[in-house]
């Protein structure tokens, strides 16, 4: 299963060698729990572990692949992040997509190398989604051939930028591009922040952290000001965009290409969240089947929660989902890989595609796993509250994933754009010419569903439901657009009056993209145990997600009443058909005990004497009587005694 999950055999064994080497390593481990320790300490301990990967990273993994990679930091580092996440993450895709061989040549070895620290700064303190209006200006300066970058007022601080605070001492930095008093929009620039000997901020430079957020706090996400600080004309990030000498603009092939860090990042957090959510499942559902509480038969003795039908109908539809994520994050990847190789020979064909798809996915697998998250950390009870579960970390983490990268409501919208063109496509009788993502949108309905009335409901009888309200929904928005711009509406006031409507429409179309893309694992897999356990996942999720947006197919009667009850009950069915299998189905995802950093999701199940060690581990128990009681509370008290002696 493991093979399934990590899509290969390889990888999966991979990941297994890893965690064993790293195991024998204890310099590797984290020197006491993360929750132990202050925002500072914790920086440093990262940093520490940080120096070592680089130092001893070839003898744990092959360093340019990827998941491995990643896997380690998993592993090492954890999911608060570190002092060059964002140096990974997107500085160096950033250069890797944008900068000229050239310009490669010069950072881009160095950043691989880590010669030089790097983040992506494009959020300021006043915009964030709105990026045409971006404040922070780069102005050509033709005699000298450089630029000058100013921060104009306040609100133009670049803010948010991981490690940038901090530990960067170069940036991608995004800034509106005038020349001759002409704006160019924003562009990409490399700039240098600190001396690279002694990362003092350079004259010109106001820098620093913008202190402790919900989670993630190893990551110094940082503010950064410009005045007048000027750059070479060549620190244009110049693969597809070029300024000549005299201040010629040499357009792109693509408007848009400039936001390739951030396509990157959409294409493989879908992963990174499907990652997040496992871990919180397996937690929970490890420590479900330790727990004990209540009877279901009075005469028997009490039993593991996990029994509960309530506990595995909060659990087990989010362990499918897990596995959807990571099925549709495999094929995302694959899809940014190859846009990025045909971006390289010129062709751009694609990118509207894997934009509007990983918009769409980003925002609905956020969504999703913070929900998954946050029912794990109640299924966990009272222990759940405690960070010696873990689960409120990742769940502060995951959940910014709903905010970077563009803002969730904001990213659907722009995947209704490309649904309400393809809608315009339909209504014009242009169906032919739809994508392949979303080819159903031209089909003919058929007018009432067939689920529970063939003997065998196959999936293809659920995935035709799903199509009818993703297009039923997409229709029905666009129209509804259509209507107020046909009644005098500027497209932009229009837009605004229908955007719960296509943002539904939005995530209605990605829930069918992801219902199937696990139908195509499943349909792939060969060996017959492995795709007996994974059809019963699978049908456990089409029950669920389809009840959960059954109104839509209700309305308009394509789904009648008799066939909701029978959903229904094949819900409850699978559930009970999959507890057995339950805690293999997390135990598959194969994590160390060390990755996950929970004293209850523990692979052993021995919680109880852990969590009691772990409280007694806590600073505070390092005196029987705190300062804090000596200065205040005794005072107090004994104050309020003698006031009534
Ligand atoms: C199996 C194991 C494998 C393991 C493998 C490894 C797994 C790794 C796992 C995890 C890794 C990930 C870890 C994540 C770490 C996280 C770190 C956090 C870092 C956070 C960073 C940030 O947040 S950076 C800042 C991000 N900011 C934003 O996202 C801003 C959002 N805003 C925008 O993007 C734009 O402003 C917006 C798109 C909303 C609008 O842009 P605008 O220019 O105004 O365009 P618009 O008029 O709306 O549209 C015009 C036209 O352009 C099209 N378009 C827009 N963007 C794109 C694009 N990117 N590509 C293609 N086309 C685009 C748009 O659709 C319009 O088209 P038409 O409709 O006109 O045709
Ligand atoms: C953990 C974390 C890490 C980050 N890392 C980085 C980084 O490394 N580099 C970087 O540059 N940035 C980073 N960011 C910033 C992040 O990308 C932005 O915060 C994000 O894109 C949202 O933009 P905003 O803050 O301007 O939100 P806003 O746009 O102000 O959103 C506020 C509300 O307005 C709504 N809204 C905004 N515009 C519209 C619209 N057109 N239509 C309808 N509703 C709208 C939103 O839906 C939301 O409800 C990070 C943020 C976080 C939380």
């Amino acid at each position: 299963m493991a093979a399934q999950i990590y899509s290969g055999e390889k990888y999966a064994s991979r990941r297994r060698e890893i965690s064993a080497n790293l195991a024998k390593r204890p310099e590797f481990h984290d020197s006491k729990p993360l929750p132990f320790m202050t925002r500072e300490e914790k920086i440093l301990e990262s940093s520490r572990k940080l120096t070592l990967i680089s130092k001893h990273m070839n003898e744990i993994i092959d360093p340019s692949d990827k998941r491995e990679l990643y896997h380690l930091n998993c592993e090492v580092l954890g999911i608060e992040g570190n002092p060059m996440a964002l140096h990974g993450d997107m500085f160096i895709p950033a250069l890797t997509a944008q900068a000229s061989d050239e310009q490669q040549e010069k950072w881009l070895s160095r950043a691989l190398r880590r010669e030089i620290i790097g983040t992506y700064a494009q959020t300021e303190l006043g915009h964030g989604t709105n990026l045409r209006k971006l404040e922070t200006i780069a102005t050509y300066d033709v005699d000298t051939q450089e630029f000058v970058l100013h921060t104009p007022q306040i609100t133009a601080l670049k803010w948010w930028p991981g490690n940038l605070g901090k530990s960067s001492n170069y940036a991608v930095v995004v800034a509106l591009m005038i020349i001759k008093g002409k704006n160019y929009g924003p562009q990409t620039f490399m700039v240098p922040l600190r001396d690279e000997k002694t990362h003092q901020p350079l004259k010109g430079i106001t820098i620093g952290d913008i202190g402790p957020k919900l989670a993630y706090n190893i990551v110094d996400n940082g503010f950064l000001g410009f005045d007048h600080y000027r750059i070479p004309r060549t620190n244009l990030l110049m693969r597809h965009t070029r300024v000549e000498p005299d201040g010629t603009f040499v357009k792109p092939p693509h408007a848009k290409i400039n936001y390739s860090a951030m396509v990157h990042v959409r294409s493989y957090m879908i992963t990174g969240q499907a990652i997040m959510l496992a871990y919180a499942l397996t937690i929970a559902t490890r420590y479900s089947s330790v727990r004990r509480q209540g009877q279901i038969d009075t005469t028997q003795p009490e039993v593991k929660v996990l029994e509960y039908q309530t506990q595995q109908h909060r659990l087990f539809p989010s362990i499918a989902r897990a596995y959807a994520f990571v099925f549709a994050g495999a094929e995302t990847v694959r899809l940014y890989e190859r846009v990025l190789q045909e971006v390289e020979t010129g062709n751009v064909s694609l990118m509207a595609d894997l934009h509007a798809l990983t918009s769409g996915l980003k925002s609905v697998v956020t969504h999703q796993t913070a929900q998954g998250i946050e029912q794990a950390r109640m299924a966990c009870g009272g222990h759940g509250y405690s960070q010696a579960s873990y689960i409120s970390e990742i769940f502060g983490v995951a959940v910014g994933g709903c905010t970077y990268e563009g803002e969730n409501l904001v990213m659907l919208q722009q995947l209704a754009r490309y649904l309400v063109k393809s809608a315009g496509l339909v209504q014009a009788g242009q169906s032919s010419k739809l994508g392949p993502l979303v080819a159903y949108l031209g089909a003919k309905s058929d007018s009432t569903s067939l689920i529970d009335r063939t003997p065998t409901p196959g999936f293809a009888e659920y995935v035709k439901t799903f199509q009818h309200i993703a297009r039923k929904q997409t229709l029905k928005a666009a129209q509804k657009l259509f209507g107020f711009m046909e009644k005098g509406d500027t497209r932009e006031v229009a837009w605004n009056k229908s955007t719960v409507e296509l943002n539904r429409a939005s995530r209605l179309h990605t829930r069918l993209y992801i219902v199937e893309a696990f139908v195509r694992r499943v349909e792939e897999v060969a060996d017959p145990r492995l795709k007996e356990v994974l059809t019963d996942l699978l049908r456990l999720h089409v029950n669920y997600e389809l009840l959960d947006v059954a109104a839509y197919a209700l309305e308009d009667g394509f789904l009648s009443s008799s066939q909701l009850d029978y959903i229904r009950e094949q819900l409850y069915f699978y559930l009970a058909k999959i507890r057995p299998n339950a805690v293999s189905l997390v135990d598959s995802w194969e994590f160390s005990d060390r990755e996950l950093r929970s004293v209850l999701g523990r692979r052993d199940g021995n919680v109880y004497e852990n969590l009691f060690a772990w409280a007694k581990a806590s600073p505070l128990n390092k005196t029987d009587v705190l300062p804090s009681v000596d200065k205040y509370l005794k005072p107090l008290m004994e104050s309020a005694r003698a006031s009534k002696l």
